[in-house]
């Protein structure tokens, strides 16, 4: 297992680039602890396959290094580099029998047979694969293949790490809920480095430890899944993540006051160094807003309520714009005009999509 470093990284597919625009990764620090379980976070095109790539070994980045340990990999071709891979569809050899194909990899590195035989039958127990070991792989289901992909990349015990690239999407949607749970316990079990690359932020708070979300080829946040909720460090983080996603308003602030469409919304802190002429903005997720009668709070108006099981969600309209809130208990909404509350220690600042830090109530600049 590997302390991974990524070193001033950036990557552009596109010769001579003019500017971040040109970027398909665009400069990232970061640092995959040894034994971590990570998950690479973010939409379609945000640049998460090209990370893999060269954390992989098959893109050179334009710049920066890439250090496994204190080794500087940059260049070193994928072989060179000791590192797992799962893709999306199963590699399995249709021929050989499940232990063959889980042993594959340690034979491939003359790993002594008795060895073999305990990882491999280890590996077949974590996955739920030991009552068929001995059959053919060609007449399992895609489910049991990719379970033995999986199997294939977690049985070598000295990887550097191993890498996921939206290993579940052939699994079956029911089974993939248990299969993340397996993941999870296995990198408990057997302590290693597993980055797992998905744009399903369900899979990604279940499986890591922490998150890296990536958005428009920037890693925009790293945090555990709590933080991630918590405090959304880019509007982009608070949409994506939750269901549904956070509410953003355009505002002004003054003092410890927002202000939204001529509203006051109070806030726990001041913003003295509030960038000037960029995009201002609030940030709160519905489940820090709350439904109330009208005149309790910012006059909305309901245009429907949404029943999610675990909660009910006030979809409203607030001075123009959707708004979501939650529906307290014994909360009657008499036709369709209501106010909403917001609790402004959750309440969150943001300049440009990026989030301002608050100083207290009552202090001041320095
Ligand atoms: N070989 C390439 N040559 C040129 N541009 C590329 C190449 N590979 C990716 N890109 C571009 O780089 C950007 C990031 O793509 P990348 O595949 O890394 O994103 P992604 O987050 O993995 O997306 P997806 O989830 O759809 O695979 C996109 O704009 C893509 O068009």
């Amino acid at each position: 297992m590997a302390r991974i470093v990524l070193d001033e990284l950036a990557h552009s597919y596109k010769p001579g680039p003019k500017g971040p625009q040109d970027y398909a990764l665009k400069r990232i620090d970061h640092v995959w602890r040894q034994g971590g379980a990570y998950a690479l976070l973010g939409p379609s095109g945000c640049g998460k396959t090209t990370l893999l790539n060269i954390i992989s070994g098959l893109v050179v980045p334009t710049e920066g290094r890439i250090l496994f340990d204190d080794r500087d990999v940059t260049r070193l071709p994928t072989e060179a580099r000791n590192i797992a891979q799962v893709f999306q569809f199963p590699v399995v050899y249709d021929t050989m029998t499940v232990r063959e194909n889980l042993a594959f990899p340690l034979k491939n590195r003359r790993v002594e047979a008795s060895v073999v035989r305990r990882r491999v039958e280890e590996i077949a127990r974590l996955l739920g694969l030991s009552r068929v070991l001995d059959r053919r792989a060609n007449n399992l289901t895609a489910d049991m293949k990719q379970k033995i992909s999986l199997g294939r990349g977690l049985v070598r015990p000295d990887v550097a790490a191993i890498l996921f690239d939206e290993p579940l999407t052939v699994i079956d949607p029911h089974l993939k809920w248990q299969l993340r749970s397996t993941l999870k316990e296995i990198h408990r079990e057997l302590d290693l480095t597993m980055i797992y690359v998905t744009h399903d932020q369900t899979e990604a708070l279940t499986f890591a430890d922490e998150v890296v979300v990536m958005y428009d080829g920037a890693v925009v946040q790293t945090g555990t899944p709590d933080a991630l909720f918590e405090r959304p460090e880019h509007t982009f983080v608070g949409h994506f993540i939750g269901s549904p996603g956070m509410n953003v308003l355009p505002c002004t602030v003054e003092g410890t006051t927002a202000r939204v469409d001529g509203q006051t919304i109070p806030l726990a802190g001041a913003y003295p160094d509030l960038p000037q002429g960029r995009r201002i903005e609030l940030g709160v997720r519905p489940e820090f807003t709350t439904l109330a009668a009208k005149g309790a709070g910012l006059p909305v108006r309901v245009k429907r309520i949404d029943d999610l099981g675990r909660v009910r969600i006030a979809r409203v309209d607030l001075g123009g714009r959707p708004f979501a809130a939650t529906v307290p208990e014994g909360v009657a909404v008499d036709g369709d005009e209501a106010s909403v509350i917001l609790d402004p220690t959750r309440v969150h600042i943001y300049a440009d999509g990026h989030l301002v830090a608050a100083l207290p109530a009552g202090a001041t600049a320095a």
